[in-house]
């Protein structure tokens, strides 16, 4: 997605959320100078791993694993949202790609990734700590950032975990996306986490 569409929503979420754009440049900056002597993939893969493919997104809500249960995945790209991934690891399935901003079970993401997983390790204004612990740890890492993308931070578009694996699909050609294990509307949940949700809803409605 090209950042002049991105920009005047990411500005709507800014606000609303009460989060700082400067704050996230200043993460995805740090986050391009780990990447320049980190163990990187090509964005490449990516469009290797997606173009016409048909995509299942696994979101963390509490219906992941029996929607994995009930679904056969093989044959098809299987992308995970962070805390999404341990549903998967604990069914020895292991994520082509995992979206992370790096608070999910990090122990799970890293036995994934050294499985093969490709990361999407995006970088914001709350967890630079997360990256300053974490990146030196994984293999096969492409940068993501909510704002002005960098030579090596992308903005496919999409805001939380969840939204931006369906942004990713859709901008590497999925031939089709289909989610497991999101339930947007969730009462259960934090009122930040709500608000994240509510968001998701908008943005995956927006391109869906
Ligand atoms: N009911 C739900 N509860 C949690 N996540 C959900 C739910 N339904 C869908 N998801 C999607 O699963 C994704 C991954 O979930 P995870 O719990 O790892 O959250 P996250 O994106 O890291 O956000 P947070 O900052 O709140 O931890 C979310 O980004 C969200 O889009
Ligand atoms: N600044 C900021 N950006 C985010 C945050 C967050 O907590 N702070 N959480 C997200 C969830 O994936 C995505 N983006
Ligand atoms: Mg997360």
């Amino acid at each position: 997605m090209e950042f002049e569409n991105w920009e005047p929503i990411y500005q709507d979420i800014l606000k609303d959320m009460g989060f700082s754009r400067e704050e996230d440049e200043h993460a995805a900056s740090i986050l391009s100078r780990m990447l320049d002597m980190a163990r990187t993939s090509d964005v490449l893969v990516l469009e290797k791993l997606i173009a016409g493919k048909s995509v299942f997104v696994c979101g963390n809500a509490p219906g992941l694993g029996a929607g994995i249960d009930r679904t056969d995945t093989t044959g098809h790209v299987l992308i995970a949202a962070d805390g999404a991934t341990s549903s998967l690891i604990e069914r020895h399935i292991v994520p082509d790609i995992i979206v992370t901003d790096l608070d999910g079970d990090m122990e799970k993401e890293i036995l994934a990734n050294r499985q093969g997983a490709v990361m999407v390790v995006h970088a914001h204004g709350d967890n630079i700590d997360k990256l300053e612990e974490y990146v030196s740890q994984l293999d096969n890492i492409v940068g993501s950032t909510q704002s002005v993308p960098l030579k090596n931070v992308y903005n496919f578009g999409g805001f939380s975990d969840g939204d931006r694996c369906v942004f990713l699909a859709k901008e590497f050609g999925a031939s089709d996306i289909t989610l497991l294990g999101f339930d947007l509307n969730d009462k259960n949940v934090t009122p930040v986490k709500k608000k994240k949700l509510m968001w998701a809803k908008k943005l995956i409605g927006d391109i869906l």
